[in-house]
């Protein structure tokens, strides 16, 4: 991609008409001034959106390929490395989504521990049964 335009973010912000409206979704800055108003999820929420990082509100509802086609098609630029916004990563360590990864594995260090003792435990009640028998 190094030939596709950088946009900084004094641009994204400055982008915020109804002629020319800079979304910024994935590290990638959409025009999305001609497609605002065909929205399904109306306007509100994308002018909601301006001036920063809208990965996360994109991605939460979860929209569809189709969705993802026409985001293509409003296309600017980049959006310049290392600008005075910080992208966020859409899966970071607060989101709930990652909790729930977070306490499936706390669950599996769980049984880590329970595996063993439980090996541990069959082996003394065989050995006491077997003793016993002889
Ligand atoms: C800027 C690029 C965006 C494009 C191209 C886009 C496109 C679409 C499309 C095509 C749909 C119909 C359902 C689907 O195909 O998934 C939709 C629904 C929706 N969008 Fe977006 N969207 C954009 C941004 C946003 C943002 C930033 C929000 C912020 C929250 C948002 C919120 C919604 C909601 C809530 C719906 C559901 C509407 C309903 O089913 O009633 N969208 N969008």
């Amino acid at each position: 991609m190094s030939d596709s335009k950088i946009i900084t973010f004094e641009e994204l912000k400055a982008n915020n008409t109804k002629d020319s409206l800079y979304v910024l979704i994935h590290e990638k800055v959409y025009n999305v001034a001609k497609f605002i108003d065909e929205h399904p999820g109306g306007d509100e929420v994308i002018l909601a959106e301006t001036g920063k990082d809208a990965t996360e509100a994109f991605e939460d509802v979860g929209h569809s390929d189709e969705a993802r086609e026409i985001l293509k098609t409003l296309f600017v630029g980049e959006f310049e490395k290392n600008g005075s916004l910080k992208t966020k990563p859409v899966y970071d360590s607060n989101s709930s989504s990652s909790h729930a990864v977070n306490a499936a594995v706390q669950q599996g260090s769980n049984m880590m521990y329970f595996v063993p003792l439980a090996m541990l435990g069959a082996y003394f009640a065989w050995r006491y049964y077997s003793t016993g028998s002889v």
